[in-house]
């Protein structure tokens, strides 16, 4: 348990309303301000020191890409300044000859310690400073790189002082400070005493190697094959292309071991969140001794109490250590993709720690206070029995006197609100299995979830399933983990900001984190081009990541196809389920058929995310929900799942029939009821208060369950992301997105098919060859938009330049398909087939609208007002 004075945060809170304030200082007026608070003056010079800390912390963060996004609970800046402070200092004497009294203090300090090393101090001190900055999250790293250091210091100021021929601590002090000072005297001079030089230096010797091993991390086993990795990285480094086969067979596991129980996932229940083991018992013995709240974080210290109307006095803030992250043996990732290929997942810690979980803080006390100052007001006859502190929210628990209304309670929703100072309480009544009612309040002191924690937790480790993502925590602190496979299809949704795009981050990382390319292959689809870049050129992608909403569209097609693959081998070969098939294939059960060449192999599970499906359903909305429709119909037994994202859940997007094939549903805060209802067909999403927080109904699930979503920052994705992609190249396959017309469009033009595509059909529609209307028209910069007036006129589409005017245009509107046809290198397709994407987009965009087509439709190009260049009308064509 951590002690912990109030923070200057916390401090800061908004005044609270009168009824509380009063309430609390008529009542128990010791209560504020904390007794452990210390006096100003500290306080200030304390705030000072931090402030000066985070600005150099921030800034060192901020270089390079590993430090970013750092959870600011878990700075240790303050810390760490005083190192750099103290480099400072021992710098200015030893390097610099600082004079006078400081001066001969800090060498009699530092020389007297470590002697003649005193020189190289500063360099350590600022190594740790850095690093405690950029990294405080790695504690055990920096213990252990602390402890290894400090052995090192011993070993080397020994054999100093072995070699300056052992100076007497008492009689030539002078001498020990210039030989390895008092660390060097209290190692050096018992083992020479002892074992005489000779072997005092060697033992010395070896010491100091050992701290090597301790610092770099290095067990002493693998010693031998870190050399040989060496050798190989400099054999890599002449042919990068080649990797030395001994530092493959080095890597290579003994065999892979295979943890996985036949049938562990079925542990899972269909679509269900998993609360953690440990919890689920603690919280099943506290309902049958009718205790009060069971406190989270299975395994660790549980608190418990009895709230109620006379609150205790505020106790220290309460922590549990870290969450459960022991490491668990090696698990069976190292799986062979291909005889001579060892994959291997990203190691465990290269996701964070989160910040401890706090059972109770300050925070929650208040709160408690506050509402039993409410129901006494009311003259209610019920009493606070006590609380769950999730990290987002606490479920306070209100238990009820006999004869005692429920209506009393929930229709003080408002004065409660009002004496908590938020908006967003929610009430639960009752609290599922619980005879008390839920009153839901969000923490002035919210923490956050981190991925690592979730995934290295009990119930993630529960299962190696590979589809089993980290979700978050729920309100009680019991980790929330989801199994997609029993999903089987997930609609994700809420509005902007609210945190759609982080738990889509936060599932794709963790599939990279469980999950070889053998076992799940994915179909990213991000029409908005910015939320799934990062995982361009992961081996774990079917396809490059799908931006054009038209081919998103027929991507989705080809997973119909793939599906219907499946299940001709399913039935060809009497399975019902990939995983049968798979298994069986393993087992070598599963013989191609008589007269087949083909190699039968395991299929994938294949997870399609499309993160903002309102984008594919402007496209081609019929085309899109039939697909999606015989997607989810039949998917689940093919092992194929959908995830669909979405900001704008309204019913033309998540349309009634998408709705009924997507049984899960995660709902982020939501700007209206009526978008809540769309999500959840019930209310409550509306009342999320954003940053995570999500409603979480898996399929088949009577209540949806209030989660903080998991949260992963960018340099964490970045790393493992470097790692999957370092293992593998990815093989994409050619028919998801069809590009074998691409392959014979000339060199010349490369990436601007589209483009080119795109300025060809203006310029032929329009008649008019200007090249600041392609800029405006395209979206497009000066020099792009002249290449692609080049390509049209070396494709004879337009004449030559004509200085300032606008060139000619040699094709007729009529000609157009075969233009483009000839452009995209096919010879033209029978009427209506070759219309590229984005005109059909307009053809769908005018079907759906009623009036004033053409000026919405221009929109759809171009945000500009018309200008009098603007010859070009699509109402023209
Ligand atoms: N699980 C989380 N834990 C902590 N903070 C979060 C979490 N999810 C989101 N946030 C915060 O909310 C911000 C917005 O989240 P995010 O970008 O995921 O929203 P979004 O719903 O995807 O928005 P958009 O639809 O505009 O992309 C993030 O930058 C982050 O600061």
């Amino acid at each position: 348990m951590a002690t912990r004075t109030t923070s200057p945060a916390r401090s800061a809170r908004p005044a609270r309303p009168s009824v509380s304030s009063a309430a609390r200082s008529g009542g128990r007026s010791s209560r504020a301000p904390s007794p452990s608070r210390p006096p100003w003056p500290v306080r200030a010079v304390r705030g000072l020191w931090l402030g000066i800390a985070h600005v150099i912390g921030g800034t060192l963060r901020r270089m390079g890409s590993g430090a970013r996004g750092l959870d600011p609970a878990l700075r240790k800046d303050g810390v760490a300044l005083l190192l750099l402070a103290l480099a400072i200092i021992v710098a200015a004497r030893e390097w610099f000859g600082l004079s006078g009294a400081a001066g001969t203090v800090v060498h009699a300090v530092t020389a007297g310690s470590v002697g003649v090393l005193a020189v190289l101090l500063p360099v350590p001190l600022v190594v740790l400073a850095v690093r405690l900055m950029r990294h405080p999250e790695r504690g055990q790293d920096n213990g252990r790189v602390t402890i290894g250091v400090a052995i090192a210091v011993v070993a080397v100021t020994g054999i100093i002082h072995v070699a300056k021929g052992v100076p007497s601590a008492t009689r030539e002090f002078a001498a020990v400070q210039d030989a390895g000072g008092v660390v060097g005297w209290l190692v050096g001079t018992p083992l020479t005493v002892l074992l005489s030089e000779w072997v005092a230096i060697p033992v010395l010797v070896l010491l100091a190697f050992f701290s090597l091993l301790i610092i770099t991390a290095t067990p002493v086993a693998a010693i031998p094959r870190k050399l040989r990795g060496l050798a190989g990285r400099k054999d890599d480094d002449a042919a990068p292309t080649s990797p030395p086969q001994e530092e493959v067979d080095a890597a290579r596991p003994p065999r892979p071991r295979r943890r996985r129980a036949p049938r562990a996932e079925a542990e899972v229940v269909p679509g269900e969140y998993v609360a953690d083991e440990a919890y689920a018992r603690a919280a099943e013995t506290a309902a049958a001794t009718d205790e009060t709240t069971v406190m989270p974080e299975p395994g660790r210290k549980r608190a418990r109490k009895k709230t109620a109307p006379e609150p205790e006095p505020v106790a220290p803030e309460e922590e549990l250590s870290a969450p459960p992250t022991e490491p668990l043996p090696a698990r069976a990732e190292q799986l062979e993709l291909s005889p001579d290929i060892v994959y291997q997942l990203p190691a465990d810690d290269v996701l964070t720690k989160g910040a401890p979980h706090k059972v109770r803080s300050a925070a929650n006390d208040r709160v408690v206070e506050a509402l039993s100052n409410v129901l006494e007001q009311f003259e209610i006859n019920a009493k606070v029995t006590g609380f769950s502190r999730g990290p987002t929210v606490t479920r306070y628990e209100v238990e009820l006197g006999a004869g005692t209304k429920v209506e009393r309670v929930t229709a003080l929703s408002k004065n409660i609100a009002y004496a908590v100072a938020s908006a967003d309480v929610r009430i639960l009544s009752p609290i599922p299995g619980k005879s008390a009612i839920g009153i839901e309040i969000p923490n002035a002191d919210r923490e956050t979830v981190s991925l690592g924690d979730v995934l290295r937790s009990s119930v993630a480790r529960r299962t190696e399933h590979p589809l089993v993502m980290g979700v978050g925590k729920d309100v009680e602190g019991g980790y929330v983990v989801a199994n997609l496979a029993k999903m089987p299809h997930l609609l994700v949704a809420g509005a902007t900001g609210a945190g759609k795009s982080s738990f889509v981050n936060s599932m794709i990382t963790s599939i990279m984190m469980r999950a070889t390319p053998e076992e799940v292959r994915m179909v990213l689809v991000d029409p908005k081009r910015v939320e799934l870049t990062i995982y361009e050129g992961i081996p774990h992608l079917i396809t490059p990541i799908i931006t054009n909403p038209k081919k998103a569209a027929e991507a989705l097609e080809w997973v119909v196809r793939e599906m219907d693959a499946r299940y001709d081998d399913l039935a060809a070969y009497g399975y019902k389920h990939i995983d049968d098939f798979n298994a069986g294939v393993r087992a070598g059960k599963v013989k191609p058929l008589p007269g087949s060449e083909r190699t039968i192999s395991t299929y994938p599970y294949l997870l399609v995310v499309v993160d903002e499906l309102a984008d594919l359903m402007m496209v081609a909305p019929r085309d899109v929900e039939a697909s999606v429709q015989r997607i989810t119909q039949l998917a689940r037994a093919a092992g194929i799942h959908l995830v669909l994202a979405t900001q704008r859940p309204s019913v033309d997007v998540v349309t009634g029939l998408i709705k009924a094939n997507v049984p899960s549903r995660l709902a982020f805060a939501t700007s209206s009821l009526a978008d809540s209802r769309v999500v959840l067909d019930q209310p409550g999403a509306e009342k999320l208060i954003g940053q995570g927080d999500a409603l979480f109904l898996p399929m088949g699930a009577p209540k949806p369950m209030r989660v903080q979503g998991a949260w992963v920052t960018e340099s964490e994705v970045h790393a493992v992301v470097e790692h999957v992609k370092s293992q593998l190249q990815p093989s994409y396959r050619e028919d998801v997105v069809p590009t074998a017309a691409k392959k014979q469009v000339d060199e010349d033009i490369g990436d601007d098919l589209d483009l080119l595509l795109q300025a060809a059909e203006l310029v032929v529609s329009s008649q008019f060859g200007s090249t600041s209307m392609l800029q405006r028209k395209l979206r497009v910069g000066f020099a792009k938009a002249g290449r692609l007036m080049d390509l049209l006129e070396s494709r004879e589409i337009v004449g030559p330049s004509e200085g300032s005017k606008a060139r000619d245009v040699l094709i007729q509107p009529d000609d157009l398909p075969a233009t483009l046809a000839m452009l995209r290198g096919e010879t033209p397709a029978p009427s209506g087939e070759d219309v590229p994407y984005d005109v059909a987009a307009e053809v769908d965009a005018t079907t759906v609208l009623p009036t004033g087509d053409a000026e919405v439709v221009d929109d759809y190009y171009d945000d500009d007002a018309p200008s009098d260049e603007d010859a070009w009308n699509l109402t023209n064509r």
